[in-house]
């Protein structure tokens, strides 16, 4: 079964390009800026990854991000996780990004984007891979500085699909952001944002309904209101969770508890996705290979995970198609 879901195509949801910067290439580029980080070794670096909450896992993520600076850092760290997606057969991918994570520290936003477009254009050109690039809003600021990244964002359009509301979750709910996700759908950007990943359920309802979005990311909270999950199955609003992260930042004690098949025996529209796999344990197949090992999760579960996410991507519906008849052709060979 483990070789089964490697071999696998697959798309990813939900995925911030900064939480896959891997020990090896934040000490590279520590060196190389000359950036301090308050680690000796790479396994310092390692070491410090033990969470206990969102917060807690934000906090280190930030102070990481502080050693990309110039373009060429933010293609490398975009062109590791390309190779992670060959590894993993990932053949679509919808990034997000946090550009306020960097242009408070003085990095232009052109640095940014060019850096991750021009490996992902790559990624197309080399392996064949498609993308998107979702940028997120972090909740943690206020609106203000939320518009005054969407319209830096303006000038680079072509590049950005849609936009994307994360960090720290509780105290922030999407009704803060309620004129800038209005700016962004006038603008035509696809619209999602983290709800009920910690926080409870009318941080959903919010998102839905104020901020118009159309995937929840996370969204693990939503069993807690019968309401919204016979909303959640009536229109199929997807939800990309993320079971590794779930675990490392303590939203389920352990893999026993995490509610994934409970969700997706509902009929929800659940997809598997790996968050920031540099910081908890694994790439998007480790994920499904924990859910495996954990859970009561059975091969037609997992081809049902895996189509899902086609379906709720942003491509094309003859994208989709194509993709899933790959996924077809790759389990008929399987057998
Ligand atoms: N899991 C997560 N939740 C909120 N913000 C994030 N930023 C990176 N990972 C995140
Ligand atoms: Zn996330």
């Amino acid at each position: 079964m483990i070789e089964f879901i490697k071999q696998l195509p697959k798309a990813e949801l939900h995925l911030h390009i900064e939480g896959s910067l891997e020990p090896e290439l934040m000490f590279k580029l520590s060196r190389r800026n000359n950036i301090e980080i308050p680690y000796k070794t790479i396994d310092d670096i390692k070491k410090a990854y033990n969470f206990t909450s969102l917060q807690s896992f934000l906090d280190i993520y930030y102070a990481g991000a502080k050693v990309l600076i110039h373009k060429q850092d933010f293609y490398d760290l975009t062109w590791d996780y390309v190779l992670k997606c060959v590894e993993n057969n990932i053949v679509h991918t919808e990034i997000f990004f946090d550009p306020q994570t960097h242009t408070h520290r003085g990095i232009e936003f052109k640095t940014i984007i060019e850096g991750i477009q021009e490996a992902l254009n790559d990624a197309k050109e080399k392996f064949g891979i498609t993308s998107a690039i979702i940028m997120c809003f972090l909740r943690h600021l206020d609106q203000e500085d939320a518009l005054k990244t969407l319209n830096q964002a303006l000038e680079y359009k072509k590049y950005i699909l849609g936009v994307g509301l994360d960090s720290s979750e509780l105290g922030n709910p999407p009704s803060k952001f309620e004129e800038v996700f209005k700016k962004a759908k006038e603008k035509g950007f696809k619209l999602v944002a983290h709800a009920g990943e910690e926080a409870d359920v009318s941080y959903i309802f919010e998102a839905l309904d104020i901020l118009s979005i159309q995937r929840i990311d996370h969204g693990v909270q939503s069993y807690k209101s019968d309401e919204l999950m016979q909303r959640l199955k009536k229109e199929q609003i997807p939800l990309t969770v993320c079971p590794n992260s779930n675990i490392e930042l303590k939203v389920f004690e352990n893999y026993s508890q995490h509610n994934i098949k409970k969700l997706l025996d509902y009929d929800l529209n659940v997809t598997v996705n790996s968050d920031d796999p540099s910081y908890f344990k694994g790439y998007l197949n480790q994920n499904f290979i924990n859910l495996y090992e954990n859970l009561d999760i059975s091969e037609e579960d997992i081809i049902k995970l895996i189509k899902n996410s086609f379906n709720s991507s942003f491509i094309s519906e003859s994208l989709k198609k194509q993709y899933i008849n790959k996924l077809e052709e790759t389990i008929k060979k399987q057998k």
